[in-house]
C-alpha cells in the first residue's frame, strides 16, 4: 500500500536539550518537526532532553505540524528509556537512527507493542549506514508490513559520509547512487523519503540548489537544521502553479467522455498517458493540502 499524499516538504531538526527551539517550533511554518535525542544532544544532556521532549509533546501546541521524536539506537545506554518515554509522549512518529536491516525495525516494532504504543504511532527510519544502503530494498519492503509501522525514510548524509569516508561535496555526485537507491526502495515499499540536511545554513543559494536537486530525484522533502532554510525549502518542494494547472488540465481531458477509451492523447504537442494523469492527481492532492492549511 502507498502512503496517502501528505505534504512533508520540510522536517526541521532541533536538539531536545534546547528548550527555546522546542518552544519556537510552535511558531514556525514547517511541515514536520524532528525533536532530537540522538546526535544533536551531548551524552550528559540526554536525560534532560528526554524530559523536555516528553513534556513539550504531551503539552502540545504544535498544531498540524507532524511531530517526530528521534530516539537513540537500541544499542546505546539511552535507547530503551528513549523508546519508553517516546511511547508515553505519543508523537506522530518515532525516528529510528542508524537502521541497518529490516530486522532492526522488526525489533523496534516488537518493543513498541510490548510498551503498548498507540496504533497511530508511525516509525521513520534513518538511512545513514553502509548496511542500510546495501539492505535498502528489504528495509523499504517493511512499508508493506503494517506491524512494522514504517512510513518514511530520512537520509542521513552526515553519517553516510562518516561511515563510508565519501565526501559530502556540492552536487553530491558520489552520494547519488545511494540517495537514488533509497528513493527506489522507499517507493517499492509505498513510503515517503526525505533528503539529508545541508549543514551550511547561511548559504541559502547552495541550499536551494540542493533542494532543487532533491525535487528532481523524487524526494518528498528535505530535512533542515535551521529555520532560515524553511522558506526556500517550501518554495522548491511545493508544486508550482504551472504544475498544478497542467495536472488539472490533463485530468480534465481524460475525464471527458470522448476520451474514455483512450490510453494516450496529445495535449499541447505532448504525448500524455493515463499514468501522467495519475501523477498529476498526487500533485493536485499535495497542492490542495498545502492550500488548506491555516498557516498557508
Ligand atoms: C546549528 C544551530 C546550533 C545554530 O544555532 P544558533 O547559533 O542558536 O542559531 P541562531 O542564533 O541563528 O538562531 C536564530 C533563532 O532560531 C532559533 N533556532 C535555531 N535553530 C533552530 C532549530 N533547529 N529549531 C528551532 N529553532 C531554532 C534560535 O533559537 C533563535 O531563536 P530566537 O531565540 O527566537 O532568536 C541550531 O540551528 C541547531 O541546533 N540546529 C539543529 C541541529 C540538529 O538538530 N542536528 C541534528 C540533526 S542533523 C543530522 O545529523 C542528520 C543525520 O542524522 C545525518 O547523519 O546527516
Ligand atoms: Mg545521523
Amino acid at each position: 500500500m502507498t502512503n496517502a499524499p501528505k505534504p512533508r516538504r520540510s522536517a526541521l531538526y532541533m536538539p531536545g536539550s534546547n528548550a527555546r527551539a522546542l518552544e519556537k517550533a510552535k511558531t514556525l511554518d514547517v511541515d514536520c518537526l524532528i525533536l532530537d535525542l540522538e546526535d544533536a544532544v551531548a551524552p550528559d544532556s540526554k536525560a534532560k532532553a528526554r524530559e523536555q521532549i516528553v513534556s513539550a509533546v504531551t503539552e502540545g501546541g504544535y498544531g498540524d505540524r507532524e511531530v517526530i521524536i528521534r530516539v537513540n539506537g537500541a544499542d546505546t545506554p539511552w535507547g530503551q528509556e528513549d523508546l519508553e518515554a517516546a511511547v508515553h509522549a505519543n508523537p506522530d512518529a518515532l525516528l529510528v537512527p542508524k537502521v541497518n536491516s529490516a530486522a532492526d525495525l522488526e525489533q523496534v516494532a516488537q518493543r513498541l507493542n510490548v510498551l503498548g504504543a498507540s496504533p497511530s504511532l508511525k516509525v521513520w527510519a534513518m538511512m545513514e549506514t553502509p548496511h542500510a544502503i546495501l539492505n535498502a530494498a528489504e528495509i523499504g519492503a517493511c512499508g508493506h508490513d503494517a506491524r512494522v509501522r514504517l512510513s518514511c525514510f530520512v537520509m542521513g548524509t552526515n553519517d553516510l559520509a562518516k561511515e563510508t569516508r565519501a565526501a559530502l561535496a556540492p552536487g553530491r555526485a558520489v552520494m547519488m547512487p545511494w540517495l537514488m537507491t533509497c528513493v527506489a526502495a522507499a517507493r517499492s515499499g509505498g513510503i515517503d523519503v526525505l533528503d539529508g540536511v545541508y549543514n551550511a545554513f547561511n548559504d541559502l543559494e547552495g541550499f536551494e540548489a540542493e533542494c532543487r536537486q532533491g525535487v528532481e530525484m523524487g524526494m518528498d522533502g528535505k530535512t533542515l537544521v535551521h529555520p532560515k532554510q524553511i522558506e526556500a525549502c517550501h518554495r522548491t518542494f511545493s508544486p508550482s502553479e504551472s504544475e498544478v494547472l497542467w495536472a488539472r488540465k490533463i485530468n480534465d481531458i481524460f475525464d471527458q467522455p470522448e476520451n474514455a477509451d483512450k490510453g494516450a492523447i496529445q495535449v499541447d504537442g505532448k504525448m500524455v498517458e493515463r499514468l501522467h494523469a495519475d501523477m498529476g492527481k498526487r500533485v493536485i492532492a499535495i497542492a490542495d493540502l498545502i492550500a488548506a492549511r491555516s498557516r498557508g
